[in-house]
């Protein structure tokens, strides 16, 4: 199975309509992968907040129709990162998109947890409250945004769900670059799964992007990180690589249940 993750540049003076075209051919052109990944809210930038109202989109919106068309010109799993979902009843949510190869919507994920604390998108959003999983033939994906790679009982709940990957589309800032590759390698080798993180680059609302995605194997091992610029990054994976490392060191068969509070 070839992934490819698209660390695009979400730079404030790039127009989000032309984002959206260049996202598009970005992703028709990888053929050869099997599943694509894109950023958080990379059509409007994760801390541009004052766009957050103007830019929203309904599920059924213009990176919708994009995303769809390019997952089947690519013939993809595409995860298209997340927009800013207007909900019919008017709230913004931070969701995640994904596409199967025919281009079908196969799953929508509101991010649980928002970043901001008393700002941001913790008071622009609602909190989503669902934990999703997408079938990907022969690699189950669990779904998380950005801030929940901090909180490991969601990955937790993935994995008891199936997920033998996680998709992780952030939009990290470049000063906080250290957590975001030490909590990756942190989530794959407590749940024993591979992590596909895909950050962002360039700078928008004055707000520098770490860039430097990263694909994690099972055992932690960073398979392929990115720069800070713009960049595809492609990694082959083994899925049966997460079954002989869980049944080689079965630690998470050592849970002890009721102590973690899930
Ligand atoms: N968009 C985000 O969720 C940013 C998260 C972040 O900056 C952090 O956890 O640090």
């Amino acid at each position: 199975m070839r992934a490819s993750l698209i660390q695009i540049a979400v730079d404030g003076d790039e127009p989000v309509d032309a984002r959206r075209a260049r996202a598009a051919s970005l992703v028709a052109e990888q053929r050869d992968a099997d599943l694509v990944v894109l950023p958080e809210l990379w059509p409007v930038g994760a801390f541009a907040y004052e766009s957050f109202a103007p830019e929203a989109e309904e599920l059924s919106g213009p990176t919708h129709a994009a995303m769809s068309k390019a997952a089947a010109d690519a013939g993809v799993w595409l995860h298209a990162g997340s927009i800013v979902e207007r909900a019919p009843d008017g709230r913004l949510y931070n969701t995640s998109l994904v596409f199967s190869p025919s281009g079908d919507l196969a799953a929508t994920y509101r991010k649980i947890h928002r970043f901001g604390f008393d700002k941001g998108e913790a008071v622009l959003m609602a909190a989503g409250d669902d934990l999703v999983t997408v079938p990907v033939p022969g690699l189950p994906l669990g779904l998380a945004t950005c801030y929940d790679l901090r909180f490991p009982e969601l990955f937790r709940g993935l994995v008891d769900a199936g997920a033998l990957a996680f998709a992780i589309p952030a939009g990290w800032p470049a000063r906080r670059g250290a957590h975001w590759t030490l909590l990756a390698r942190a989530r794959a080798v407590e749940n024993q799964a591979y992590v596909l993180a895909c950050g962002t680059a360039g700078t928008h609302a004055g707000i520098a992007q770490a860039g430097h995605s990263l694909v994690v194997d099972p055992w932690g091992e960073v398979l392929a990180e990115a720069g800070e610029a713009e960049e595809v990054l492609t990694v082959d994976l083994d899925p049966a690589r997460v079954t002989t490392t869980r049944d080689q060191f079965p630690a998470l068969k050592d849970r002890v249940l009721g102590t973690s509070g899930c």
